[in-house]
């Protein structure tokens, strides 16, 4: 066990004990408030370049199992953890946590004093921070943030048959929970590269397309918003997260940094239409700006209840969805799983009628 240390940009230096990839490591540390679900959490491509500060205390009590990854290889920069169980106790699971960190090349720092940590960021907001074995860093300023995207994105077509309709899932670093929604309700799938043109998805010939989630700064996908315009034009479209905010983006409106995300298994969200309130899965750091939104283009379906944020548009004259929450939740509750469901029985029931590609 070897001391080490967490150093935020700001200053504040927190103690605790180094595990997983003996490495140091430099990331934007944020925090998720679940209180299961770290398998899941950890694997969520969303949160590439990313330190996950876990807020609840006790994590690794029920292992890692051969089932609840949600990517294959988990692209965080590192964990900080209050309490570390090292002997779990589940009948699915095979592995310590700290030996998933290892295997993924992540490091870890646990014995950490969270509760002033997640004080510390709600205060700052997102800061940088660096996992080392020395209480000091140097931040210095980049040019520009990597893309993500293009680093957690498949660089290869994948095809899933079946006999429902065809769907295209476009990988912004897509959650497994997306696709597996999207097979238990029979679509065919076919997951594509982030930037697959429009011209490319018209000879796959889906149904509906759904945009991912994914890593990043929407803004830093710009170059895509024609193409991604053009695509929800033309094809009943879902957006999730990433996804929600990239077609926003698309029909001209604007995204802005929270000052520390939501990031959980429990955010309020009201549905206007009906006033009744969903709790969702969140893991998101950008927001849509409120007033970006040409009223005159779409609808908000959803705002989240603590700070009234845009959680849900629909467009006027497209069938386009979008949700800034998880429907596939994973973890979290799955009151909106329906969102999902909705979609493939409205691209089933488009069929013959499908307007005509322009
Ligand atoms: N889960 C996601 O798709 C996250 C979207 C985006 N990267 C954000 O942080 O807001």
């Amino acid at each position: 066990m070897e001391q080490g240390y967490l150093t935020l940009e700001t200053g504040e230096v927190f103690e605790g004990v180094l595990i997983g990839a003996n490495k140091e490591s430099l990331g934007e540390v944020v925090f998720n408030t679940s209180m299961t679900g770290y398998q899941e959490i950890i694997t969520d491509p969303s949160y590439a370049g990313q330190i996950i500060t876990f807020c609840y205390p006790i994590i690794g009590n029920y292992g890692i199992n051969a089932l609840d990854d949600e990517s294959i290889s988990p692209a965080l920069a590192g964990v900080v953890i209050g309490d570390l169980c090292e002997t779990p106790s589940h009948y699915q699971s095979f592995q310590k946590f700290s030996d998933k960190l290892k295997q993924a090349g992540v490091p870890g720092i646990v014995n950490v004093d969270t509760r002033l940590l997640v004080k510390t960021i709600r205060s700052r907001g997102t800061v940088k921070g660096f996992i080392s074995k020395k209480a000091e860093a140097s931040f210095t300023k980049e040019e520009k943030a990597p893309l993500w995207v293009d680093q957690v994105s498949t660089k290869k077509v994948q095809f899933f048959k079946n006999n429902g309709p065809h769907v295209v899932l476009m990988d912004f670093g897509y959650k497994k929970s997306i696709l597996t929604a999207l097979l238990a309700e029979n679509c065919a799938v076919t997951v594509v590269p982030y930037n697959t043109p429009f011209e490319k998805i018209k000879s796959l010939d889906p149904d509906g397309v759904l945009i991912s989630n994914g890593p990043g700064d929407p803004m830093s996908l710009q170059k895509w918003f024609p193409e991604i315009k053009k695509i929800s034009q033309n094809y009943p479209t879902l957006g999730i997260c990433l996804g929600h905010q990239l077609i926003a983006l698309a029909y001209g409106a604007k995204t802005e940094k929270l000052a520390y995300g939501h990031r959980g298994g429990n955010h309020p969200v009201k549905e206007l239409m009906t006033g009744k309130v969903k709790i969702t899965a969140q893991n998101h750091g950008y927001v849509v700006v409120d007033n970006s939104i040409d009223e005159k283009v779409f609808n908000v379906t959803y705002r989240n209840v603590n700070d009234k944020s845009i959680e849900g548009l629909t467009h006027k004259n497209y069938q386009i969805q979008t949700v800034q929450f998880h429907p596939e939740a994973h973890p979290g509750p799955s009151d909106t799983a329906y969102i999902l469901t909705e979609f493939v029985s409205k691209i089933a029931s488009v069929g013959e009628t499908r307007y005509a590609i322009k």
